[in-house]
């Protein structure tokens, strides 16, 4: 098992399956309480040293469809890692016209279009019951850090890659894509752009009690245009490969200061200790299994029998 200094854990979305200028250290596969992440996690070194870690969300041969995700192990293999911070990649369609495909966007609010299929909780199937807060599905204070790291970091690639801020992101279940109805409705309900993976990524996220934002990124215009083509796979994979590039070069650029931002610990200030209050009370008397399972992420409080404090 790799030592508990990667603070920072990186998703790839579609098209991104592995990051740049980063030297492997080594893979890892921990076998969580809810299974083995998408892919082995790739443990990378940053040019000071300091690590990061990465999971390609659907599989390194994108083998996995959204609604397959094994969420749950991807975010608790990244935690007990040492990470502290997510910073998530998506290949989005967008619901406004001034998101053109090939713009970024960091959103700080979410729709849940997912239809109940994904196990959304690591309380789910337990004997503990808890309520996380979610009223800001994202880190406001680590969106607020990336709205100018990502702003620079795209300004010195110099292509003109314009990063949208403050969005509402629509998650829905597909595979398919979303009929022209649907996509009319969701920009009628205030939603900006549509991906079928920030939930329950984000959600899991919070219960682990990580800081976890989105980097998403536009491939197509959805199917809100009246005379316009309905998004298809064909045309995501036309800016796939040219926002997968972008998306590693803001990587390469941010990563060495959000390793060093997580490490000062106040970027991440609002995550640390939330979950205290979200655990019902009385759940505090369990089942010595389901307290093991809930050590794997929130050892501050389940404690297994014997291990002292
Ligand atoms: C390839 S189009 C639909 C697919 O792309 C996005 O994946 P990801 O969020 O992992 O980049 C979207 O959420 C869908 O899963
Ligand atoms: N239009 C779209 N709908 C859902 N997920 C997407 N990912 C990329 N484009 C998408």
């Amino acid at each position: 098992m790799a030592s508990k200094d990667v603070l920072v854990g990186v998703i790839g979305g579609s098209g991104l399956y592995h990051l740049d200028n980063l030297t492997l250290v080594e893979t890892v596969n921990p076998e969580t309480p809810w299974g083995y992440p998408s892919s082995p996690i790739s443990i990378c070194s940053l040019p000071s040293g300091a690590k990061v870690a990465f999971v390609a969300r659907h599989g390194k041969h994108h083998n996995i469809s959204p609604s397959a995700v094994p969420a749950r192990a991807n975010i608790a293999a990244l935690k007990s890692l040492g990470v502290r911070a997510i910073l998530a990649f998506s290949a989005v369609g967008s619901l406004r016209e001034e998101i053109a495909p090939g713009h970024f966007a960091i959103p700080t609010q979410i729709i849940d279009r997912t239809k109940g299929v994904r196990p959304a909780s690591f309380f789910e199937g337990t004997g503990a019951v808890a309520h996380a807060a979610f009223g800001d599905p994202f880190s406001l204070k680590l969106v607020r850090w990336l709205e100018t790291e990502v702003e620079k970091a795209l300004v010195a690639e110099g292509r003109g890659v314009v990063l949208h801020k403050d969005k509402c992101i629509v998650c829905m279940e597909g595979p398919q894509f979303s009929t022209r109805a649907e996509s009319i409705m969701y920009r009628a309900w205030g939603g900006d752009l549509i991906n079928m993976s920030v939930l329950p990524e984000a959600k899991l996220a919070r219960e682990a009690e990580l800081g976890y934002a989105l980097i998403a990124t536009a491939t197509d215009y959805d199917s809100w245009r009246p005379h316009s083509e309905a998004v298809t796979a064909s045309q995501v994979f036309q800016t796939l490969q040219a926002n997968a590039n972008t998306s590693r070069h803001v990587a390469a650029s941010i990563l060495e200061d959000l390793h060093l931002a997580a490490l000062q610990g106040d970027l991440l200030s609002e995550e640390k200790g939330s979950m205290s209050l979200s655990i019902m009370p009385r759940s505090g008397d369990q089942k010595e299994e389901d307290i093991q399972k809930l050590a794997y992420i929130l050892s501050a409080y389940f404690q297994p029998a014997g291990i002292a404090n």
